[in-house]
């Protein structure tokens, strides 16, 4: 089997796992099968407890004090007054799944219905019950409940009833942030625009949606409350009468050195429980949120088939991209190519014009080269060479001296590409810093000098302007002139043009032109715009979903474009509508055809 096969196939089994139902998956996960089978039986061993014993819980017999292990009737001993250990141990099992029950329970239902009606209304609702949880949180826990027993009676029910109360903000807050997240969804809007009820959104489409972590915190949550309820017991609140685990351990400790047994059940019972249910959220969480496709990152485990990253580049090309395939996961979890087996060759100094409609991909390669993908992208397949070396699988380090250096970058949408908390020159000089070495001083002139060249009248004050004080125009060649300072041999301009108006389109094009040939770079201009490629493109590759259609010289391709999707982007070019609207590239675009 091939790399990239044993890629494909890792993908496709976790596709598959990804559309297994959640309890097949549950199944598989031995963490899980073990630790609910282990709380099953001790479930069933509480539940069965009429029958298992022949002692009543309280029921004392003087002459069996401190029983040995085996004593007949007495199969794990007597405790300190005599009463059956093993009779306790399973009635303190009933309270503690009481306990869990009642705690878990009241928390799930308090802070469940408080957080889908925070999270999914309006401020007004939010702020109140936010209000109320957090002057719950306010109450001191244990302490309370330690307090209010002469109004619980000493009756762990009503203890763990309080319990609930004071765990509900924990699983509140869960849910709030869960469907703050959720209720913007588009189904939730079109759920909304088809006339469903709030009533029948929130338990259709957004309780389902955030069970996985309701599940998994109740889990925990059962936990705490049997672990409380023994802590409680063991200081001796509450009632004596009540089995429990806690009370056990209490009468157990007391007796520690006459007989140890009797501290170890109650305490190994109480571990194992707590144990159980703490692990098996564990396994709960990775089975419902572990579901969701692991992201491979760029450059960190791609594998690429029969490369060998130590040859060179072919016919002396500065860029040579081969069969490359990027995907992401869809709703079902099956990858799905975006960039689909694309081939691309770059000499140094050529410009290479990436054209194709919107979603065809480009972008997607541009970012591959860059090793910027998404966390979430996987490289399927493929080959990315710069300059005979292999950029596919290699680190983030490892990409990093070649990224603002070698490759350099100008995106789509200048503005937002500039913090808007700094100031343009600071920017700059720090991107220049880091890629060159330099000092600030030396930095900052370089700095200047570069934006002088790039057009900007009044450098000093571009450079102490905050983003938001300059134009989109000046804003791009602002980032021209942070991406051509470290003279990159090759430079990535994601639909440079786009977000400006013609007459700065045009100016952009010029500019990056001039700096092309002076600094004899090589580009990949991404754009869906044949006006553009034609001003300053050598070469041409058409983009349709995600596959190459058609490459060639700028002159070949207007002349004689032979795919059919080629055709259909010439001609919408050449439209009567687009040449009304785009004069100027338009007028290029006529230029450059004859
Ligand atoms: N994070 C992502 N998850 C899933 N699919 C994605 C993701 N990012 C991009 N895509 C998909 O990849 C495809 C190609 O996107 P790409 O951004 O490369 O298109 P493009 O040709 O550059 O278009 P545009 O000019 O609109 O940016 C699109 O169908 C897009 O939906």
């Amino acid at each position: 089997m091939t790399p990239s096969t044993e890629l494909l196939v890792a993908i496709e089994h976790a596709a598959t796992a990804a559309r297994t139902p959640t309890w097949k998956r549950l199944l598989k996960d031995p963490q899980a099968v073990i630790t609910a089978s282990i709380l099953i039986v001790i479930f069933v061993l509480g539940v069965l407890v009429p029958f298992l014993t022949v002692h009543g819980p309280n029921e004392a017999d003087l002459s069996m004090i401190n029983a040995p292990v085996g004593t007949p009737g007495y199969p794990l001993g007597a405790d300190e007054v005599g009463r059956d250990i093993w009779t306790r141990l399973l009635h303190s099992i009933n309270t503690a799944a009481i306990s869990a029950l009642i705690g878990a329970g009241v928390a799930l239902v308090i802070g469940v219905v408080a957080g889908l009606i925070g999270g999914y209304f309006g401020t007004a609702t939010r702020a109140t019950t936010e209000w109320l949880f957090n002057l719950i949180m306010t109450f001191p826990g244990i302490l309370l409940l330690i307090i209010l027993m002469p109004v619980t009676g000493g009756d762990y029910r009503f203890t763990m009833l309080i319990f609930g109360v004071l765990l509900s903000p924990g699983i509140y807050r869960i849910v709030r942030n869960l469907v703050v997240g959720v209720k913007n969804e588009l189904y939730v809007d079109a759920a909304r625009v088809s006339g469903l009820g709030n009533l029948r959104i929130l338990s259709k489409h957004v309780l389902f949606v955030i069970r996985g972590p309701i599940i998994i915190a109740a889990a925990f949550m059962s936990g705490s409350a049997i672990a409380v309820q023994s802590g409680l017991a063991f200081l001796g609140v509450g009632s004596l009468q009540i089995p429990s685990f806690g009370a056990m351990i209490s009468s157990g400790f007391r007796n520690l050195y006459i007989a140890p047994t009797q501290f170890l059940w109650p305490s190994l019972m109480l571990g194992v429980i707590t144990a159980s249910l703490v692990l098996l959220g564990n396994a709960l969480r990775d089975t419902l949120e572990g579901a969701k496709p692991k992201p491979i990152k760029v450059g960190i485990g791609q594998r690429v088939i029969g490369n060998d990253s130590t040859t060179p580049a072919q016919h002396g090309a500065l860029l040579e991209i081969t069969d490359l395939g990027v995907a992401y996961r869809g709703p079902g979890g099956r990858p799905r190519e975006v960039v689909s087996g694309v081939s691309l060759s770059i000499a140094p100094g050529q410009v290479l014009g990436l054209v194709g409609e919107s979603g065809s991909g480009k972008t997607q390669t541009a970012f591959a080269i860059l090793g910027v993908l998404p966390p979430e992208a996987l490289i399927t397949r493929g080959s990315i060479r710069f300059d005979g070396r292999e950029l596919v699988g290699l680190t983030d380090t490892q990409m990093r001296p070649l990224r603002g250096k070698e490759i350099a970058y100008i995106p789509q949408e200048p503005m937002s590409n500039l913090d808007p908390s700094f100031r343009v020159g600071s920017q700059l000089v720090e991107g220049v810093r880091s890629a060159l070495g330099l000092s600030t001083k030396e930095a900052k002139q370089r700095v200047l000098a570069l934006l002088a060249r790039c057009g900007i009248a009044d450098p000093q004050r571009t450079f102490d302007s905050y983003p938001h004080q300059i134009s989109g125009g000046m804003a791009q060649r602002v980032l021209i002139a942070g991406a051509v300072a470290s003279r990159p041999r090759l430079l990535i301009a994601d639909e440079p043009t786009t977000a400006l108006d013609v007459t700065v389109q045009a100016e952009i094009l010029d500019l990056l032109r001039d700096l092309q040939a002076e600094l004899g770079m090589a580009i990949l201009l991404v754009t869906h715009n044949f006006g553009v490629v034609a001003d300053i493109c050598d070469h041409i590759a058409v983009m349709q979903d995600g596959v190459v259609v058609e490459s060639g010289s700028t002159h070949e391709i207007f002349r004689n474009p032979q795919h059919e999707y080629t055709q259909l982007l010439l001609a919408a070019i050449l439209s009567e509508d687009s040449v009304r609207t785009d004069p100027s590239i338009a007028a290029t675009t006529e230029g450059s055809m004859r």
